[in-house]
């Protein structure tokens, strides 16, 4: 039965969550570009706003959710986070509207490309001290975050822009306030998988799991695999890291006990940095702006 309804639920959204065309103009002002994405609860566009001139992001509700308890909450709660929010790396919340009985909000657009672009379609390669410099910049945006006591529960290689030199954190669809439910739906976490359980509680350390993920795809990406497949390794015995940097990742991941705040986190960064740039010699060292 539950897998009928799943079936049916896709049918459904593959029937109704047809994206807007380019060329079309919303609420007098809005002209579709592109579609950026199509995610679980929105679509995204990339518009042309003819009253600013300029560029924007709309987010859209997938229709087939505008009745259920993943549309208007959800929407209504990433609006709230954004409007908070006053940060020069963190999208601004430009403007909400519904057009067409459709339910849309516009944001600033980060031009730039997001980290996995980068890594996997730019072939861009990172040695281990820049890989954690990028980390100590992203902890910035994510300090200003816990300084307002929200978690975005989100971090990952598509959600981070790095636009002419400077980070940029994206997507808060998942961000919650500090003691807030981790679902909308009432939904016991213990039956999610571990991984799933810690990225999203709503708590500091599901974001540092976040940015320990992140310095370890910067790091793979001056991995090469080896030609003769072998066994499953883990990461610590495939990557080449300074101690001090894989000491950090295990607590990141919550292998060991996790950071407790940011300040801890940071001296940890700054050191093994310094540590693994005396390895790595000047003329491997590329700064990843
Ligand atoms: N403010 C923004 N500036 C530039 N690009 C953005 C912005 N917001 C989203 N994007 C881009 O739009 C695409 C879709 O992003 P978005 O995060 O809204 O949804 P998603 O990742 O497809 O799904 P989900 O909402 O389930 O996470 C991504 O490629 C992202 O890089």
């Amino acid at each position: 039965m539950q897998k009928l309804k799943a079936r049916w639920q896709q049918f459904y959204s593959w029937l109704i969550d047809r994206p807007y065309r380019a060329g079309t103009l919303l609420a007098q002002r809005y002209q579709i570009l592109k579609v950026l994405g199509m995610g679980s609860y929105g679509i995204t566009y990339l518009c042309h706003d003819r009253v600013k001139s300029g560029d924007c992001v709309l987010k859209q509700v997938r229709p087939s959710k505008l009745g259920s308890n993943k549309g208007r909450p959800v929407y209504d709660y990433e609006i709230s986070v954004l409007q908070a929010l006053d940060h020069p790396q963190i999208p601004k919340l430009l403007d909400r509207f519904t057009s067409d009985g459709q339910l849309f909000f516009a944001m600033e657009y980060k031009a730039g490309r997001n980290w996995e672009d980068l890594i996997f379609d730019e072939g861009y390669t990172i040695t281990e001290p820049d890989a954690l410099s990028v980390i100590l910049d992203l902890l910035d945006i994510v300090e200003y975050l816990h300084a307002n006591q929200l978690v975005h529960r989100d971090i990952r290689i598509p959600n981070v822009i790095l636009q002419d030199g400077q980070l940029h954190l994206i997507d808060f669809g998942l961000a919650r306030y500090l003691g807030d439910p981790a679902t909308y739906i009432e939904e016991n976490l213990d039956a999610y998988l571990p991984e799933k359980q810690i990225k999203r509680e709503v708590a500091f350390k599901s974001d540092y799991w976040g940015l320990g993920h992140f310095l370890l795809f910067l790091l793979y990406s001056t991995f090469t695999p080896p030609e003769q497949e072998t066994e499953a390794v883990t990461w610590e015995e495939e990557l080449d890291l300074h101690p001090a940097t894989q000491k950090l990742i295990r607590r990141l991941l919550q292998l060991d006990p996790p950071y407790d705040n940011t300040a801890e986190l940071r001296a940890d960064l700054r050191a093994a940095n310094a540590l693994s740039s005396k390895i790595h010699t000047s003329d491997q060292k590329v700064r990843y702006t």
